[in-house]
């Protein structure tokens, strides 16, 4: 299979369900599960100090260290899993990416809230590739009010249910006019771990460290 446009107004989104083989991504998800020295990070959300509600880790070249919601993640090294991965994730988006965060949703009460990734390190326009291993969870996109002056109404939202093995690529002006979000869900469902490889660039490292300082971004 390869990469196909979804059709989102002023944004750009690839998806290819099949990107990984069923085994590769079961095999893949138990090793990372077992060997990821995954971690519950606080973040400040609204002034208060809240445990993010999934484990996560951030694996990346030397240097690559990326702030948000007030943390600031120093990259590890690679693990030959990963770099493999990242190889194959290269090839089909044509992207270089220099790290990877990796969020592991332990049951259908884990979540990430509706947010974008415009951190200062990975530019105007970042591309992100995000591989899906283990349960089906609902990726869900809004568009951003101030993004679509006048329009009356809104571009609809969209929900996208990312499957094991899935890649979805997120490009262009779509964190600039759109956020995203990993709700819970009401039936129970199993671990599932989500790989969102970007580009961290060290020229604007120094700046987004200034800018956090004073307003941490939220990824809630
Ligand atoms: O788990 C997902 O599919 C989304 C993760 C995400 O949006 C992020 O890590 O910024
Ligand atoms: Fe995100």
């Amino acid at each position: 299979m390869s990469l196909k446009p979804l059709h989102l107004p002023a944004a750009e989104l690839w998806l290819d369900p099949e990107f990984l083989p069923l085994p590769a991504a079961e095999t893949l998800l138990a090793l990372l599960t077992e060997v990821v020295p995954w971690q519950q990070q606080p973040i400040r959300l609204f002034g208060r100090e809240v445990l993010q509600p999934r484990l996560t880790a951030w694996y990346g070249d030397a240097g690559a260290t990326y702030s948000y919601s007030g943390l600031h993640l120093e990259p590890l090294p690679w693990l030959p899993a990963l770099a493999q991965v990242r190889q194959r994730v290269e090839q089909a988006t044509g992207c270089r990416f220099n790290s990877v965060l990796l969020n592991l949703y332990r049951s259908d009460q884990d979540s990430m809230g509706y947010h974008a990734d415009d951190e200062p390190e990975l530019g105007p326009e970042p591309t992100i590739a995000s591989l899906t291993l283990g349960a089906t969870r609902t990726f869900r996109l809004k568009p951003r009010p101030a993004a679509f002056p006048g329009a009356a109404p809104l571009p609809a939202p969209l929900s996208i249910p990312l499957t094991s093995g899935s890649l979805l690529v997120m490009r262009g002006l779509t964190q600039q006019n759109w956020l995203h979000a990993l709700p819970k869900t009401t039936r129970p469902v199993g671990p599932r771990i989500n790989l969102t490889f970007r580009r961290v660039s060290p020229a604007k490292q120094k700046q987004a460290f200034a800018i956090h300082q004073k307003a941490p971004a939220t990824k809630p």
